[in-house]
């Protein structure tokens, strides 16, 4: 079984310190940055943008997870490619033509990626899943770090393998929000491939340990 992975949020980052926690998370276990782009439009809270994941890019030396949360995503495709993302996830959400906006950030030479909100079921990927490298379900409502786990995320997942393995698709499924080391087994025992984790890595006394810990509980 391929090893999972651990993607730290930037979002939970000391943004005035950011150099040091992007070398923090090179020098550990983690595998991929994930980074969180709001627009303050389809979620309620703005974060960042292209300047500071220009500047985060100069220094990772690992896998460049992005996850939009933005109303029509198409536009900024190109933009997101270019400053060397390479995994682009959009929200189910916010793309009215969602096959053709995958067929564009593959076109760009990037892994595409779906986000679906707590209120979207999974079944609605059915037709497009093996156009889909990654599915993102949100165990969380976007747009804030630190929120709660939602629990009906489990079933979630299981129903998103199912689909995957009826399908024959070549998937990852990726959590994202609340992930702790309480929830991140059962998540992996449910199906999971990626778990994101923002403030149970930032806020924690020690992140290395902490990422060291969630790698080593995830591939039990
Ligand atoms: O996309 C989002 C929130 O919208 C996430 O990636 C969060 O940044 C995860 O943070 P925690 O819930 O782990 O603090
Ligand atoms: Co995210």
């Amino acid at each position: 079984m391929a090893s999972k992975r651990i993607a730290p949020s930037v979002l939970a980052a000391d943004f005035a310190n950011l150099q040091r926690d992007v070398e923090m998370i090179n020098t550990s276990d983690a595998d991929w940055f994930h980074i969180d782009i709001m627009d303050g439009v389809f979620v309620p809270n703005i974060s960042f943008g292209m300047p500071v994941l220009r500047d985060i890019v100069k220094h990772a030396k690992k896998t460049i997870d992005v996850h939009l949360m933005i109303v029509d995503p198409d536009r900024y495709i190109k933009t997101f490619a270019a400053l060397g993302s390479n995994i682009l996830t959009v929200h189910y959400e916010a793309c009215t033509h969602l096959h053709r906006t995958l067929q564009a950030i593959k076109a760009e030479g990037m892994k595409a990626g779906v986000a679906i909100n707590p209120h979207t079921n999974v079944s609605l990927l059915e037709d497009t899943i093996q156009d889909i490298d990654l599915v993102c379900i949100m165990s969380v409502n976007p747009g804030f770090g630190g929120q709660s786990f939602i629990e009906n995320t489990y079933e979630k997942v299981k129903q998103l393998k199912k689909i995957i393995d009826l399908k024959g698709a070549n998937t990852l499924i990726e959590i994202d929000g609340g992930v702790t080391d309480k929830n991140a087994k059962q998540l992996i025992d449910a199906g999971a491939d990626v778990l994101v984790a923002g403030s149970f890595v930032f806020k924690s006394e020690n992140p290395i340990k902490t990422i060291e810990q969630l790698k080593e509980v995830a591939n039990m």
